[in-house]
């Protein structure tokens, strides 16, 4: 049976539909570096349990009492170091947005579809930019979460908080997430020549090549995350791409928190451990972050380079991510190609 369009009542809304919305998301940042923006995003996204999976009656007296009081303070100088204080944000947010718009460029063949960001914790939200092209009249949605390695920590979160939008709207848009590419071949290229490309750039070459990815609790993986297992995929393809041996590449984790055993080896023990036993020159690159953010340009260019240094290394480099950049920039279009097809 038809619907009889003369019963639409004359205040029905108008909706317009018929496009396609493309939502690229990474984790998030805060609006500066202040202390009540640092404890706003660190609340945030301290209180996500599938970040911290602790039961809230043993982790929310630790976090209000001590972790909210404290890390908002050292973690905000941590951010002003590496502040994109042209633009006064995070390079996170600047890499993101400029990923958006100039995804939007290389789609200009598809007429239909609308392309947009945003972050898990943070502004702009998830849900206002579902709301967004929702009103623009996207029906469809491809949600990708911009991580090449999956974990529950980071790709389930952001579809979590997709769903809990969709949670309240009349007319849902479909959606459809975006899985990992942790061995996709264009992304491993990218990474190669990236790395080839920066130590072209050098008058020395590196004994050692590390590549650290953001660690994770080890509980979290012997409860069945594939994390650890791509992470180290990844590697092992990167590795035999640029031809190196284990002798001279190695998958490392960093970043970590709290007391848990996390993944292991750990990035900053490596460092330290390399440098005393005599290795002189090492480069590190971060496979796992699409664009440069606090964990790479502070954790690892300042923090990992001094640590080197301290300890006898002589020379320390870092790898840019991938960024804005022509060829992580191909990878995400391959990506979103793939999976717009039947939409378009
Ligand atoms: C238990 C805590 C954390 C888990 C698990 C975790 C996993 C995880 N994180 C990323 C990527 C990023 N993390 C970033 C910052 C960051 N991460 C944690 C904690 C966990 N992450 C904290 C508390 C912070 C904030 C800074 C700090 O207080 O140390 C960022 C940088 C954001 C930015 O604005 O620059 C990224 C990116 C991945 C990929 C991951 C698991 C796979
Ligand atoms: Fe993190
Ligand atoms: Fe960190």
């Amino acid at each position: 049976m038809t619907a009889d369009i003369s019963l639409r009542p004359a205040d029905h809304p108008a909706i317009k539909s018929g496009k396609i919305g493309v939502l690229l998301v990474n984790l998030g940042t805060p609006d500066g570096t202040d202390y009540t923006s640092m404890r706003r995003y660190l609340k945030e996204f301290l209180t996500d349990r599938r970040v911290i999976e602790w039961s809230p009656w043993k982790w929310y007296p630790i976090l209000f009492g001590i972790v909210l009081n404290t890390r908002p303070q050292k973690v905000g100088k941590a951010y002003e170091l590496i502040w994109n204080k042209e633009k006064n944000e995070s390079y996170l947010r600047t890499y993101t947005r400029n990923q958006s718009e100039l995804m939007a460029k290389r789609l200009h063949d598809l007429a239909n579809v609308k392309v947009d960001w945003a972050m898990r914790y943070g502004t702009p939200s998830i849900a206002s930019r579902i709301e967004t092209l929702k009103e623009e009249g996207c029906d469809r949605i491809v949600l990708f979460p911009l991580y090449p390695q999956y974990a529950a920590a980071t790709t389930a979160t952001v579809n979590d908080k997709a769903f809990q939008k969709l949670l309240s709207m009349r007319w849902q848009p479909a959606l459809r997430t975006v899985p990992d590419y942790h061995d996709d071949e264009t992304y491993i290229e990218a990474l190669a020549q990236s790395v080839e490309r920066h130590l072209a750039t050098l008058d020395w070459k590196p004994d050692m090549l590390l590549a650290s990815f953001h660690g994770i609790p080890m509980s979290y993986f012997k409860q069945g995350d594939p994390y650890y297992c791509q992470c180290q995929k990844t590697g092992r393809l990167l590795r035999e791409r640029l031809g190196l041996t284990q002798e001279n590449f190695m998958v490392t984790f960093q970043s970590r928190f709290g007391p848990e055993e996390w993944l292991q080896p750990y990035t900053d023990k490596t460092v330290e451990k390399l440098a005393s036993d005599g290795v002189k020159r090492i480069a590190v690159i971060n496979p796992g972050f699409v664009s440069d953010c606090l964990e790479t340009l502070e954790e690892i260019a300042e923090q990992a380079a001094h640590s080197f240094h301290e300890n006898g290394g002589e020379k320390f480099t870092h790898i840019p991510c991938l960024n804005d950049g022509e060829d992580g920039m191909k990878v995400l279009e391959k990506v979103v190609r793939r999976e717009l097809q039947g939409w378009v």
